[in-house]
């Protein structure tokens, strides 16, 4: 059986490196191109790849996308930053080049995407529900495209299971204190030496608390997930939000 041909954009940064790593020593898979900042873009279409793995910032990830798109090439996307004007963009270059699948993953790591999954699950039922995100401190976004998207799934369930809004007598308060407003779920970002990727989501009812938290201790977490979108996202046409839609989480 003939190889998965994947790129890496982003090669030299801290996860598109373990991601090359991990392409080099998967099986089905062989790594045709290794793209840093400056690279030109046409060297993806020269070697023939099939998927690549976008791990870049929030300012490269369109231009790269849509270069992508233009030449029928599919990719999984870890970098942050999306809106909805985004999202509307992409569809649109994608409805352009039928046949060509995009995966955007928050986090490719398994353990968050069941954090995510959870927290989901768990909103409806506690009148009360923040988010606590911390990263190393040379994260360029806050808070983390994790975190916005788990605020973003909380408040949905909440909105469709009736959820009154979250009681908080805050009458004045230092700016920041009480986190960004995501959805009207609070979101704290912190930024600390030492850690990698971790996220806690609090729910507060009458008399308990619960609290999830993931914590990613290595880059290598997020490869399971890299690895699994490539091998999908190439028989899955369109815009794939989330890895949970190629795990069978139901
Ligand atoms: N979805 C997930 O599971 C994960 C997502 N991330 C996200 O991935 C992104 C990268 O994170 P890090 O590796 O920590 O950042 P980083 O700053 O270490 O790496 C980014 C790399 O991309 C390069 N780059 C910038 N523009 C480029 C372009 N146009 N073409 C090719 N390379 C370009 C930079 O020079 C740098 O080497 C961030 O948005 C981060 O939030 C990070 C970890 C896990
Ligand atoms: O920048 C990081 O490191 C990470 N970024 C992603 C995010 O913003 O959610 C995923 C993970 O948290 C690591």
């Amino acid at each position: 059986m003939s190889k998965l041909r994947v790129a890496v954009l982003g090669a030299k940064g801290r996860i598109g490196s373990e991601a090359v790593r991990a392409v080099e020593a998967a099986d089905d898979m062989e790594l045709v191109a290794a793209l840093g900042r400056g690279d030109k873009l046409e060297t993806l279409a020269e070697s023939g790849v099939q998927v690549v793995v976008e791990l870049t910032t929030p300012a490269s990830v369109m231009g790269n996308l849509d270069f992508c798109i233009r030449h029928g090439i599919h990719a999984v996307v870890g970098t942050t930053g999306w809106s909805d004007e985004r999202l509307a963009q992409l569809n649109t270059w994608l409805s352009g080049s039928p046949g060509t699948g995009v995966l955007i993953a928050p986090n490719f790591s398994i353990g968050a995407v069941l954090t995510m999954k959870f927290a989901e699950q768990a909103a409806r039922y506690f009148e009360s529900v923040e988010v606590v995100e911390l990263h190393h401190p040379n994260k360029a976004d806050a808070p983390s495209g994790t975190a916005t998207r788990t605020a973003q799934l909380i408040a949905e369930a909440r909105r469709k299971a009736g959820c009154a809004p979250q009681p908080d007598a805050t009458v004045t308060a230092l700016d920041g204190a009480r986190g960004a407003d995501v959805d009207g779920v609070p979101v704290h970002a912190i930024r600390l030496r030492g850690l990698l990727a971790h996220q806690e989501v609090l729910l507060g009812g009458e008399g308990e608390t619960l609290t999830i938290r993931h914590d990613s201790l290595h880059h290598s977490s997020f490869m399971p997930g890299i690895l699994l979108g490539t091998r999908r996202v190439v028989t899955t046409p369109g815009l794939t939000f989330g890895l949970e839609h190629f795990l069978d989480l139901n």
